[in-house]
């Protein structure tokens, strides 16, 4: 892919953080996706490429979505495939908390994984501990390994997890090991990039949230040189017939970061629309608005960090 893409990458994720920037704490999460969702896709369709969003959000929680299918683009550049989430942490902006991003990861065509909008199981960890992680291994076993790797004892670790019901046992474990515990209310993305910035404190994420965010987060890690693995959670016989659509039949494989994200012609964007240990959030003064991206390129490792300042008088 070109790499004058990456440029207009940020363009759409500025966009969308703009526009849910602006129902900060106002208690409305739809609304703030449907903001970021109209954003993104009026940005995408100004962008010549062939795009195909092969897996994106929507029928989890109702919100208006970029479908799975949905092409993008002018239809006459280069064929991608894109991951989107318009809004990763619709709660968090509701709220007015932390960590709420806009996020993207755009590769080849038949380059990301292809699945529908369901849980997926994940494990995601920095450069220092990639190829040391099994997901099929006991949580003990994966935090030993990743102590190792960084050098640390357990009790120095921290796992970031989010704080859901279907982890109490998990939980256990991990406070059964000694290690320590950052509790997430929303935004496991956040958390698996965390993971490869030694000043977030975070060593390893665990827990299942959406495949999507997995997808992204598994392009952000590849692009950081660390590691990921997935599997899909299939809860109903609808999500079997969804899958089995998509041309996956064994649920319970483990996806590994190839599986995920093929090869390395990959980008992953995001824009902060709520700050954050990555990115602040967006700041609106007079008719400026103010946003901070980062843009990762998994061919090169390059990770640039970009602030744009946003005359909204003039934007349509
Ligand atoms: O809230 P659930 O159903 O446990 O799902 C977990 C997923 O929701 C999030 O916390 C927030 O996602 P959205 O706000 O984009 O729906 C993700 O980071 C995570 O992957």
């Amino acid at each position: 892919m070109d790499r004058n893409l990456s440029m207009e990458l940020v363009r759409v994720t500025e966009a969308a953080a703009l526009a849910a920037g602006r129902w900060l704490g106002r208690g409305k999460k739809e609304e703030a996706d449907a903001a970021a969702t109209q954003a993104m896709r009026n940005m995408f369709n100004s962008i010549q490429m062939k795009g195909t969003v092969v897996i994106g959000e929507g029928e989890m929680d109702e919100a208006p979505m970029l479908y799975i299918g949905e092409q993008l683009g002018t239809c006459d550049g280069p064929e991608v495939d894109i991951a989107v989430d318009p809004l990763e942490g619709t709660n968090i902006v509701a709220a007015g908390s932390s960590n709420a991003l806009v996020i993207i990861a755009v590769a080849e065509r038949g380059h990301l994984l292809h699945a529908p909008d369901m849980y997926m199981e994940k494990i995601a960890v920095g450069p220092e501990a990639a190829g040391k992680i099994d997901i099929n291994a006991p949580v003990i076993e994966n935090l030993r390994a990743v102590a190792k790797a960084k050098n640390k004892n357990i009790e120095d670790l921290v796992v970031a997890i989010l704080d859901r019901e279907r982890h109490e046992k998990m939980i256990h474990e991990i406070r059964q090991s000694g290690a320590r515990i950052k509790l997430m209310q929303d935004g496991d993305v956040a958390a698996a990039i965390n993971t490869a910035f030694d000043n977030t404190g975070v060593d390893i994420m665990l827990g299942s949230g959406g495949a999507p965010e997995g997808v992204i987060a598994a392009a952000a890690l590849k692009s950081l040189g660390g590691d990921f693995q997935g599997k899909l959670i299939q809860q109903t016989e609808e999500e079997k017939i969804r899958l089995n659509k998509m041309g996956i039949s064994d649920f319970n494989k483990v996806l590994l970061m190839d599986d995920i994200v093929k090869g390395d012609d990959a980008y992953f964007v995001a824009t902060g629309v709520t700050d954050g240990e990555l990115l602040r959030g967006v700041l609106y003064k007079e008719n400026i608005g103010t946003t901070h991206s980062v843009v990762m390129r998994a061919k090169t490792g390059t990770i640039r960090f970009i602030e744009g300042q946003h005359s909204l008088n003039q934007k349509r």
